[in-house]
């Protein structure tokens, strides 16, 4: 284990000394954007509205929501459940630094409370659903967030279970290889928050990067070791919505997608989740989501159980195909797990159990042809297999270009 690094060194104008920006990262920290006083104002608003007394000892992290609420099942937001942002957040945002003609102010609101040793597991904010900028403003103690390059590991966990990746091919075992070296060459830094702060992600620290919070009681400051206080904080999004929604990032992430082409409506989403956390981990998975979430208007489309499986974990209706559905012993072939054999021949597949869904087909798909097949070719159900990101498309993508084109023309 390497050391966390420190991040590049910020820019620092001298007329706005409380101004570090890193251009590179798209990311930007504003001391004492808060006045002691609102700070005081904000965590009694925060303890009178929730009814939790100041010296309570919460042992996890609380949150409220306040605009459009943050939905846990789709990690993005609730187009139903709304509560009015109070003013002593209102009276902030004209405060907030804004990019012209790019950034919206804010509509979504999270304010967290974390007890001294509550962390944030690491992940990226839903890029489909939520604008670009992210403002996170810190009140009551600082706390070191936790940067690191997304993308590779993330990526692993969503797309094949390790006895798959380790099993029958060379080109397989080589590519747990290359994931395995690179993810020794991660960085991962840390950014001290310092409390009444207010920390802005854009670019590559809000898409290439996930962000977290170590789960400690103390934190290394200057070489010294601090003790975290309680720590509140308090994202700041703006929702996306109708046609806004949808991934056009930089870190698009390419999707092992099985269409199952369904002849009749009502659409069945099926779902392979190895479990909420890994959802959420990965940055690109949750796009699509998302994204199914907001095109068939249900949330839960999504019904996760948490099992720690990748085999069919979820179906919305009937449940029984999900369940009677072996992925081991489609005509022999196992066309969850067998990326070598099945998807080079573009396997399409009979489901004699399944009724309603006359085919599937199992293909590699970057996520804009992906989201033109959701647009274009009704009725089809979606199975989101899993998610490769770019490095490993550079190194399996060609032998799936004659896919691609097809699925293009
Ligand atoms: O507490 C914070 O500053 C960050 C919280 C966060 O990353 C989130 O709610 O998505
Ligand atoms: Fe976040």
């Amino acid at each position: 284990m390497t050391a966390p690094h420190r991040p590049t060194t910020p820019t620092i104008d001298p007329s706005t000394p409380n101004i570090q920006t890193r251009p590179s990262l798209g990311l930007t920290l504003i001391t004492d954007f808060i006045t002691p006083a609102e700070e005081t104002t904000l965590i009694s608003a925060f303890h009178s509205s929730t009814g939790i007394p100041p010296q309570a000892s919460a042992k996890r992290r609380l949150s409220q929501h306040f605009g459009h609420h943050f939905d846990y099942t789709t990690f993005g937001a609730s187009s139903s459940v709304y509560t009015p942002v109070p003013a002593h957040i209102a009276a902030i945002l004209p405060r907030l630094p804004l990019r012209e003609g790019i950034d919206v102010p804010p509509d979504q609101f999270t304010l967290q409370y974390y007890p001294p040793g509550a962390g944030i597991p690491p992940h990226v904010d839903t890029h489909s659903m939520f604008g670009e900028a992210l403002y996170s403003l810190s009140f009551g103690s600082g706390v070191s967030m936790v940067f690191r390059l997304a993308g590779r590991n993330e990526a692993r966990k969503m797309r094949l279970p390790k006895r798959s990746l380790g099993g029958s091919t060379s080109a397989s075992a080589e590519m747990v290889r290359m994931e395995e070296e690179r993810e020794e060459e991660r960085e991962e830094w840390e950014l001290m928050l310092p409390a009444r702060s207010l920390l802005v992600m854009t670019g590559p620290s809000r898409y290439g990067y996930t962000h977290g919070i170590k789960g400690r009681k103390t934190d290394v400051v200057d070489g010294e070791q601090v003790v975290r206080g309680g720590r509140y904080s308090i994202t700041m999004r703006s929702v996306r919505r109708g046609q806004e929604v949808g991934c056009a990032c930089e870190y698009p992430g390419i999707f092992l997608a099985l269409l199952l082409i369904s002849s009749e409506p009502p659409l069945h989403l099926f779902s392979l989740a190895p479990s909420p956390r890994a959802w959420r981990r990965s940055p690109n998975i949750t796009c699509l989501t998302c994204y199914l979430g907001e095109k068939f208007g249900a949330s839960s489309a999504f019904d996760f159980t948490g099992r720690e499986s990748l085999l069919p974990a979820v179906a919305t209706t009937p449940v029984s195909r999900c369940s009677s559905w072996n992925p081991n012993d489609v005509n022999g072939i196992n066309p969850w797990y067998d990326i070598d054999s099945v998807i080079p021949r573009q396997t399409c597949l009979t489901l004699s159990e399944s009724a309603p869904i006359n085919g599937c087909l199992l293909m590699l798909l970057p996520s804009e042809v992906m989201n033109d097949i959701l647009k274009n070719i009704p009725p089809v159900s979606l199975v989101a297999l899993s998610l490769i990101n770019k490095e490993m498309w550079e190194i399996i993508g060609p032998h799936f270009s004659r896919n691609i084109s097809n699925s293009q023309a």
